[in-house]
């Protein structure tokens, strides 16, 4: 029996999910037991809303750990991570995606549409406030933080404040509360984060024999819709502050697959919004992204800066 592979994890729910889920793929694919490592983040020892330390200090301490020779590898919700890459370490795989729409968690199960004026839905990512906004419903928006099963708890339980908060599915489906979703929103209403839903499995770029093995988990549909939407992100971020929004698909067309693009940058406000798509061939994944980021840019998103109330 070979020595277990050391996964670095967080200790929330989320991510212990995740890990374990990602752990038990690998040792079905590969044969190599893995055993789960916790570090313990300054995130997860600081009181301080998450807005203030930022999602990088979670990354972060795995990083470290992994530079250091703690751990062996590290699995990251994708959507956290920076768009530049990390001297010394690399992604070896991402594995099959899950569902990347957002949704609705509502007092009565309500959906976005019976909701009635003035209903009060908690969720702190701008992307979500400026696509709320821009439905025009007069909802109120209310900013929460903390991990998944505090925002449900908002709603759902006896501490209940809100009429309803809006999560990425995929976190909700990895820690068993599906049955709590009220709606799984259209992309065309709420178009997701770039990445969301899917999963970076992060190694040493130097340990050749992990980078080998781990891309036994590695979905190749899955990397390439990701790089698409990523590469939009990270042309953006030069050029825009506003909140960005992207999903890519893969279909099949007259010869091949071909990714279809979306992204949107959208006012904070939510008045303001440039949509637009592009295809392309998986192979050109980065190009369509960056392509469509510029003609997003050209379309005025650098613009796209407003007041939030
Ligand atoms: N921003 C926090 C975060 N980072 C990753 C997920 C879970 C979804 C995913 O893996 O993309 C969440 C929660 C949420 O946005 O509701």
């Amino acid at each position: 029996m070979s020595t277990p592979l050391r996964l670095g994890t967080r200790g929330s729910a989320l991510a212990l999910a995740q890990s374990q889920q990602t752990a038990d793929a690998l040792t079905a694919a590969t044969g190599r037991p893995v055993e789960l490592v916790r570090i313990v983040t300054t995130g997860d020892r600081s009181s301080a809303p998450v807005a203030q330390l930022g999602v990088g200090v979670f990354v972060s301490a795995l990083r470290d750990a992994l530079l250091a020779g703690e751990i062996d590898f590290a699995v990251h919700s994708y959507k956290d991570l920076p768009t530049a890459a990390h001297p010394g370490l690399h992604i070896a795989a991402v594995p099959p995606r899950e569902d990347p729409r957002d949704v609705l968690i509502a007092q009565g199960n309500k959906t976005l549409a019976e909701l009635p004026p003035g209903s009060v839905i908690g969720t702190g990512a701008v992307r979500r406030i400026a696509q709320l906004h821009a439905l025009g419903l007069e909802l109120q928006v209310t900013p929460i933080r903390g991990n998944i099963d505090s925002r449900i708890a908002r709603v759902h339980g006896p501490e209940a404040d809100l009429d309803a908060v809006v999560l990425a599915r995929a976190g909700v489906v990895r820690i068993g509360r599906a049955a709590e979703i009220a709606e799984t929103l259209d992309p065309m209403l709420m178009l997701p984060a770039p990445a969301q839903g899917a999963l970076a499995v992060e190694c040493r770029a130097d340990d050749a024999d992990l980078v080998e093995l781990l891309a036994a988990i590695d979905h190749a549909p899955s990397r390439s819709t990701v790089q698409a939407e990523r590469a939009m992100l990270a042309t953006l971020e030069a050029g825009c502050s506003a909140p960005v929004a992207a999903h890519a698909e893969l279909a099949e067309g007259e010869d091949g697959d071909e990714i279809y693009l979306r992204g949107a940058v959208i006012s904070p406000d939510g008045v303001r919004a440039i949509r637009l798509s592009r295809t392309g061939t998986p192979a050109d994944a980065a190009e369509i992204g960056k392509a469509l980021a510029a003609d997003l840019l050209e379309n005025g998103a650098d613009t796209l800066i407003g007041s939030t109330e």
